[in-house]
C-alpha cells in the first residue's frame, strides 16, 4: 500500500475526526500563554466548542481573547496545555486544519486601490488549491453571499468599515469552511453596520458552519450566539449554552407601584439586595425563597402594587453574579 505523506495523513485524520458531531470543533485543555515580558495572558483555559454552534468568546479588553485565538490558529505556541481544532492538535496540525477554517482576525488586509472584486480575485489566486478556471464564479458567489455584488467594482478604499468587514468575510468564504473564526467582527462599526454583520453571521451559521467569534459586547453575544464562554483576566469564568448561562443567574425583581419609597423599605426588610428606586417602580436582587411572600408583605404594608415579577436574567446578570462586578469595558 502506498504510504501517505505526513500532511495527507493529518488531513485524513482531521476529516475523520470532524465528521463526527460528537468531536468538539475546538477543545483546549489547560491552555496557557505567558508572554516573554512575563504577562500571563491566558491561564489554564479549558474550552469546548460544539459542532454547529455559534460560539461567543466574551471578555473585556485585555482578557486574553486574541491571544487564545492566535493559539487556536497556530500563530503562536502555547506556553503549556493543548489546543485541538477540528480534531487536530495545534499548531502541529495547521497544514491540515487551516484550509478548513475561515478567519477574520484584526481586520482584513485589503488593497485599497483595488476593487472589492479584484481583492477577492487576489485572495483566491493566493490559494494554491483554488482552481483558476472556476475563480470568477467563486468570487461572484462570495460577493453575493455577503451582499457586496452591487459594490464589487468600487475601490476598497471607498468602502465603509462595515463593507470592508464584509469583504473580509467574503475572502474567508471563498472555500467551503467547517469553522469561521472572527475576532471582534463588529468592532468600530456603527449600529447599522453591526446589525448587518450580525445578521450575516446568523445566516452563515444556518448552514451548519461552526462560528467562533470574540466580542467584548454582552448584548452582541446574546443576540447572535447559541453558546458562550466568559473570560476575565485570562481565565475562563463560565461556558455553556447562552440560555443556560443566563438561567443560572437569578433575574431582577421588579415592582411597579406609585408608593416607591414604602415599597423599597418593605423589600429591603424582606431581604432584597441592591434596591433601586425608579419613578414608578422599584427593582432589586430577589433573596432565596418564595417571591410571593414579598408581594404579600407589600400588600400588608399598604403598598399599591400594580405589577410584581422577576425579569428573565440576562447574560449580564450572569456575568455580574459570576464575577461580583459589572461588565465594565473600556472602548
Ligand atoms: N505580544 C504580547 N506581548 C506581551 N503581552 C501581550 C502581548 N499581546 C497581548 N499581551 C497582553 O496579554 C493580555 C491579553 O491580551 P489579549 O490581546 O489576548 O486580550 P483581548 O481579550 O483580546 O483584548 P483586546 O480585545 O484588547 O485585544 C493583555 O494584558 C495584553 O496586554
Amino acid at each position: 500500500m502506498e504510504e501517505l505523506s505526513a500532511a495527507e495523513a493529518e488531513s485524513q485524520d482531521s476529516r475523520a475526526a470532524v465528521s463526527d458531531p460528537q468531536v468538539p470543533v475546538i477543545a483546549t485543555h489547560a491552555l496557557t500563554k505567558r508572554y516573554r515580558g512575563g504577562q500571563l495572558a491566558v491561564d489554564g483555559l479549558d474550552l469546548t466548542v460544539p459542532a454547529g454552534s455559534v460560539f461567543g468568546f466574551l471578555g473585556p479588553n485585555g482578557s486574553g481573547k486574541t491571544t487564545t485565538i492566535r493559539m487556536l490558529m497556530g500563530l503562536i505556541e502555547p506556553t503549556s496545555g493543548t489546543a485541538r481544532v477540528l480534531g487536530r492538535s495545534m499548531p502541529r496540525g495547521s497544514r491540515a486544519v487551516l484550509p478548513q477554517v475561515g478567519a477574520l482576525i484584526e481586520g482584513p488586509a485589503l488593497y485599497g486601490f483595488l476593487s472589492g472584486r479584484d481583492n477577492l480575485l487576489r485572495y483566491d489566486a493566493a490559494d494554491p488549491t483554488a482552481d483558476p478556471r472556476t475563480r470568477g464564479a467563486r468570487v461572484q458567489a462570495a460577493l453575493d453571499r455577503v451582499g457586496l455584488a452591487a459594490a464589487a467594482g468600487k475601490k476598497a478604499k471607498a468602502y465603509s468599515l462595515g463593507m470592508k468587514q464584509r469583504l473580509g468575510l467574503a475572502a474567508a468564504l471563498l472555500q467551503p469552511r467547517r469553522l469561521l473564526v472572527l475576532d471582534e467582527p463588529t468592532n468600530g462599526l456603527d449600529p447599522q453596520g453591526m446589525r448587518e454583520i450580525r445578521s450575516l453571521i446568523r445566516e452563515l451559521a444556518s448552514d451548519g458552519t461552526t462560528v467562533f467569534l470574540s466580542s467584548h459586547l454582552l448584548d452582541e453575544i446574546e443576540q447572535v450566539c447559541t453558546h458562550a464562554a466568559v473570560m476575565a483576566q485570562g481565565r475562563l469564568i463560565a461556558q455553556g449554552a447562552v440560555a443556560d448561562l443566563a438561567a443560572g443567574a437569578r433575574g431582577r425583581l421588579v415592582v411597579t407601584t406609585p408608593d416607591v419609597t414604602e415599597a423599597a423599605r418593605v423589600l429591603k426588610e424582606g431581604g432584597v439586595a441592591d434596591v433601586v428606586i425608579g419613578e414608578d417602580r422599584v427593582t432589586g436582587e430577589p433573596p432565596e425563597g418564595e417571591p410571593a411572600d414579598l408581594n404579600a408583605a407589600l400588600v400588608t404594608a399598604g403598598v399599591r402594587v400594580r405589577g410584581f415579577g422577576v425579569e428573565r436574567a440576562s447574560l449580564e446578570d450572569a456575568f455580574v453574579a459570576l464575577t461580583g462586578e459589572g461588565f465594565d469595558v473600556a472602548g
